[in-house]
C-alpha cells in the first residue's frame, strides 16, 4: 500500500504543488490521479519514488517512509512509465526493455531472455525487438514503456499519462490490454491522467484533485459519479455522468422483454405473422440475431434472406452494463435493444425508455427519491471479473 500522509509540496519559487494530501493506494489495485492540468498529479507521483521531496509530511509504502530508503534502491522496485516513453532513442527495443535487469546486474542473456517475453506480454511482435524506437509507432513505443517498466517485475507501478500521447482508438485497446494485464499481474499501481473517462475507466479507485493540489475526492468511479463530494467533483466529471454511470451498471438486472422472432429463410408469411409492431427480430438457427425485417417493405418477397434485413444497431452483451443496452436501443430501428448472451444467442429485447428512465430517476437498488421510476435491481457491475453464463427468459436457471 502506498500511503500520504498529510504531504505539501512547496517548490522553491512559493508555488504550492501539493497541499496537504491523505491518500491512500491499496495494494493490487489501480488508483488514478485525475484533475485540471497544473493541479499536482505528477508532482504527487514523483513523490512516491522520491523524483520530489515532499516540504511536510510522509509518503509511506507498505508503512515504511520512502524517506528512509536509498532513491535508486527505492527506485529499483518502482516501474514509472511517462508520456511518449521516454525511451532511450539509440537502444533498441530489446535493450530499451532490458535496462533495468541490466542495471540489476542480470547476465546479457536473462535479461534479453525477459525483455522477449515482456514483449509477447504486452502484445509486441518480437520481430520488433531490434528496431530503435523511432521506428516504432506511437502505440508501439508506450508499450515498449509498459514492457521496460515491468521488465524487473516491481510491485509498484507509477504511470503519467502513459497513453495520451496516442490516438483515441490506439488509446482504446492500450487500455484493454493494460487492464488485462494488470488482471494477471496484481501489482499496485498509481496513474495520472487528465481524462476522466480514462480514470474512470482504469481505476479501482480514483482521487480527483483540484487545482492548488488539493484533493477533492476519493472514491470508485461508480461513487464517483453517482455522488460527487461537491460542485467542483461534479463539474469536473460532467453534466452527463448519469449517463457513464450507467458503464456501472450491469444488465443482468434489468428486466428483459421476451422478443417474438422469425427465422431466416422462413417465409414472410411466418415472420408477419410472428411481428408485433411491423417489425420482427429474424434468428439464425442457433436463435442467434441477424437483424430486424421490416414486413411492410418486405411484403412480396418469398422468404427472408440476408439483404432485407436492417442490420444497424448494435446489440448489447446480458453481462454487460447498462450502456451498452443503452446504445443498443438507441441504434436499434425498432427503438428496442436486443440482448444476447456470452455465446451470441438472444436473450430478449429491453426498450431504450427503460434504461432511460434509471439516469435522472432510480438510483441503483430501488425506485428514486420521488419514486417517480421504479428502477429494476441493480447492484454494482465487477468489470473485471469473470462472468458466468447468464440465465435468459427461454431458459430459466
Ligand atoms: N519544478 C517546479 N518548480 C516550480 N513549480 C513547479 C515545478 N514543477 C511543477 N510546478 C508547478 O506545480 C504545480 C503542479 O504541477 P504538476 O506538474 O504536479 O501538475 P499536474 O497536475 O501533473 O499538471 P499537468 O496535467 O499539466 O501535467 C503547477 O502549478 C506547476 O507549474
Amino acid at each position: 500500500m502506498i500511503e500520504f500522509d498529510s504531504v505539501t509540496k512547496r517548490y522553491p519559487d512559493g508555488t504550492v504543488a501539493v497541499d496537504a494530501v491523505d491518500m491512500r493506494a491499496e495494494t493490487g489495485e489501480i488508483t488514478v490521479l485525475v484533475g485540471p492540468s497544473g493541479c499536482g498529479k505528477t508532482t504527487s507521483l514523483r513523490m512516491v519514488n522520491r523524483m520530489v521531496e515532499p516540504t511536510s509530511g510522509r509518503v509511506l509504502i507498505d508503512g515504511r517512509d520512502v524517506a528512509d530508503t536509498d532513491a535508486a534502491q527505492l527506485r529499483r522496485g518502482i516501474g514509472y512509465v511517462i508520456q511518449h516513453a521516454g525511451l532511450f532513442p539509440h537502444r533498441t527495443v530489446v535493450d530499451n526493455i532490458a535496462t533495468v535487469p541490466y542495471l540489476l546486474g542480470w547476465s546479457r542473456r536473462a535479461a534479453r531472455r525477459r525483455a522477449m517475453e515482456l514483449m509477447e506480454r504486452v502484445g509486441l511482435d518480437p520481430d520488433l525487438a531490434r528496431r530503435y524506437p523511432a521506428q516504432l509507432s506511437g502505440g508501439q513505443q508506450q508499450r515498449v514503456g509498459v514492457a521496460r517498466a515491468l521488465a524487473a517485475d516491481p510491485p509498484i507501478m507509477l504511470m503519467d499519462e502513459p497513453f495520451s500521447a496516442v490516438d483515441p482508438v490506439v488509446r482504446e485497446s492500450l487500455q484493454d490490454e493494460f487492464l488485462r494485464l494488470q488482471a494477471e499481474l496484481d501489482k499496485t499501481i498509481l496513474f495520472v491522467t487528465h481524462d476522466i473517462d480514462e480514470a474512470v475507466k482504469l481505476g479501482d479507485k480514483v482521487a480527483v484533485f483540484r487545482t492548488g493540489g488539493r484533493l477533492a475526492q476519493v472514491s470508485t468511479p461508480r461513487e464517483l459519479l453517482e455522488h460527487p463530494a461537491d460542485e467542483f467533483v461534479a463539474g469536473f466529471v460532467g453534466k452527463d455522468r448519469g449517463y457513464r454511470a450507467l458503464s456501472f451498471m450491469p444488465a443482468e438486472g434489468l428486466a428483459v422483454d421476451p422478443e417474438p422472432t422469425a427465422t431466416l429463410g422462413c417465409s414472410v408469411a411466418e415472420a408477419r405473422a410472428a411481428a408485433s409492431d411491423g417489425w420482427v427480430l429474424i434468428v439464425d438457427d442457433q436463435r442467434r440475431p441477424q437483424g430486424w425485417l421490416d414486413v411492410r417493405q418486405w411484403s412480396d418477397v418469398g422468404s427472408v434472406a440476408p439483404e432485407h434485413l436492417n442490420r444497424g444497431g448494435t446489440v448489447a452483451s446480458f453481462t454487460g452494463s447498462l450502456r451498452g443496452v443503452l446504445d443498443a436501443a438507441l441504434s436499434s430501428p425498432t427503438g428496442r435493444g436486443v440482448l444476447v448472451d456470452d455465446s451470441g444467442r438472444l436473450v430478449g429485447t429491453v426498450p431504450a425508455a427503460k434504461v432511460l428512465a434509471l439516469i435522472d430517476g432510480a438510483p441503483p437498488g430501488g425506485a428514486s427519491a420521488n419514486g417517480a421510476h421504479a428502477g429494476p435491481q441493480l447492484s454494482p457491475i465487477t468489470p473485471r471479473s469473470p462472468r458466468s453464463g447468464a440465465p435468459t427468459p427461454e431458459d430459466p436457471p
